[in-house]
C-alpha cells in the first residue's frame, strides 16, 4: 500500500531565480496524479525536492508523516528507499545489460543472495513486458522499451511511492498509449503512490485520479481529475485544450488586455467538455477498492453537473 504525501507552503529559488513559491497539496496514498506546466515551470524540481534532492528554502514534505525537509542525509538515505524514480531517459548505465541494470538497487542497497535477485528482477521484468531482453544492452533497443526497463528498475525494491519524470517523452502515441495502459494496471496491482509529470494531455485526460498545474510560479489548481477537466480556470482550460489562447503565452505569459480579447472571443465556442472517460486496469486485474470511491466521486460530480443544465 502506498503512502501519503502532503506538501505544505512549499517554496524553491535558485539564487534570485523563484521557480515556485507556497505549493500546498496532499498526493493521496495509493493514487495516481499527474503534474502539469508549461516549460521551465519546475516540475522536474518539484519531483526532485519531494526525494530530498533537492532542499527547498521554505515549506515541509511529509512522507507517511515525517518531513523529509527536515532528515540529514544518512536518514534521507533510508526515505528514498521508499521511492521508485523513473527518469526521462530510463536512466540506464550503458554498458549493463538489462538485467544487470534492473539488478542494481538490489545489489546497490540489500544483501539479497543471487538467486533473489533473480527472482525479483524477473518478475519485475515480466510485469513491463520485458522478459527475453534480459542480455540486451540499453543501446539495442527502442527508447519505450528503455522506459521499461527504466520502470522495472524503479520497481525492484517495491516502493512505496512512484515519481515518472515525464515518462512518455519521445515515444509514439501508440507506445504512449502502451505505457498508460502499463502505468494504470501496475497501479493497481501495487498499489502505490504514484506522481507523473507529463506535458501529454491525453495522457493526463485518462491516467490519473488527480491533477495539478504549475504556472507562474505557483501550484494553480490541485484536485480530482474530473474537477480539472471541468474547470473553467483560464489556465487550467487553456492548457489542458492545448490552445494559443489564453493566459499562457510562447516565453511565459501574455497582458492581460490580450488575455481578457482572446478568452471573449472563445467564450461562446468553447463550452467545458465531459471528462474522458478512465483508463481502467486490464483485464484479470483487480481493482482496488478505492476504485469504488473514486468512481462514486465522478457519478457524483455528473449528475450534479446533469442537475445544473
Ligand atoms: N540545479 C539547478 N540550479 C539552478 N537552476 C536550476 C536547477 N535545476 C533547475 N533549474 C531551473 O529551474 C527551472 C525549472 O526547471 P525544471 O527542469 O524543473 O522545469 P520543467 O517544468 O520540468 O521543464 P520541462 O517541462 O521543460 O522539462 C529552470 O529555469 C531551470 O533552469
Amino acid at each position: 500500500m502506498g503512502v501519503e504525501i502532503c506538501v505544505e507552503g512549499l517554496t524553491k529559488s535558485f539564487g534570485h531565480q523563484v521557480i515556485w513559491q507556497d505549493v500546498s497539496l496532499t498526493l493521496p496514498a495509493g493514487e495516481v496524479s499527474v503534474m502539469l506546466g508549461p516549460s521551465g515551470t519546475g516540475k522536474s524540481v518539484f519531483l526532485k525536492t519531494l526525494v530530498g534532492l533537492l532542499k527547498p528554502d521554505r515549506g515541509s514534505v511529509r512522507v507517511a508523516g515525517r518531513d523529509i525537509t527536515k532528515l540529514r542525509e544518512h536518514e534521507l538515505y533510508e526515505v528514498r528507499k521508499q521511492f521508485g524514480v523513473l527518469f526521462q531517459d530510463g536512466a540506464l548505465f550503458g554498458s549493463m545489460n538489462l538485467y544487470d541494470n534492473i539488478a542494481f538497487p538490489l545489489r546497490e542497497h540489500t544483501r539479497r543472495s543471487e538467486s533473489e535477485i533473480r527472482r525479483i528482477v524477473l518478475d519485475k521484468m515480466d510485469m513491463v513486458g520485458l522478459i527475453g531482453s534480459e542480455r540486451k544492452l540499453p543501446g539495442e533497443i527502442s527508447g519505450g522499451m528503455r522506459k521499461r526497463a527504466g520502470l522495472a528498475r524503479a520497481l525492484v525494491l517495491d516502493p512505496e511511492i512512484i515519481l515518472f519524470d515525464e515518462p512518455d517523452s519521445g515515444l509514439d502515441p501508440v507506445r504512449v498509449a502502451y505505457l498508460n495502459q502499463l502505468i494504470v494496471d501496475l497501479n493497481a496491482q501495487i498499489d502505490a503512490t504514484f506522481l507523473i509529470v507529463t506535458h501529454d494531455i491525453a495522457s493526463a485526460r485518462q491516467v490519473p485520479d488527480n491533477i495539478g498545474l504549475l504556472f507562474r510560479r505557483e501550484l494553480v489548481m490541485f484536485g480530482p481529475r474530473e474537477r480539472l477537466l471541468t474547470s473553467d480556470e483560464p489556465v487550467v482550460r487553456q492548457f489542458l485544450n492545448g490552445r494559443m489562447q489564453g493566459p499562457i503565452g510562447m516565453a511565459e505569459e501574455k497582458d492581460a488586455a490580450q488575455v481578457e480579447q482572446e478568452l471573449a472571443q472563445l467564450a461562446d465556442r468553447a463550452p467545458v467538455q465531459a471528462p474522458t472517460p478512465r483508463l481502467l486496469p486490464g483485464p484479470g486485474i483487480t481493482r482496488p477498492p478505492r476504485w469504488e470511491a473514486i468512481a462514486r466521486r465522478e457519478a457524483e460530480l455528473r449528475r450534479r453537473e446533469v442537475a445544473d443544465v
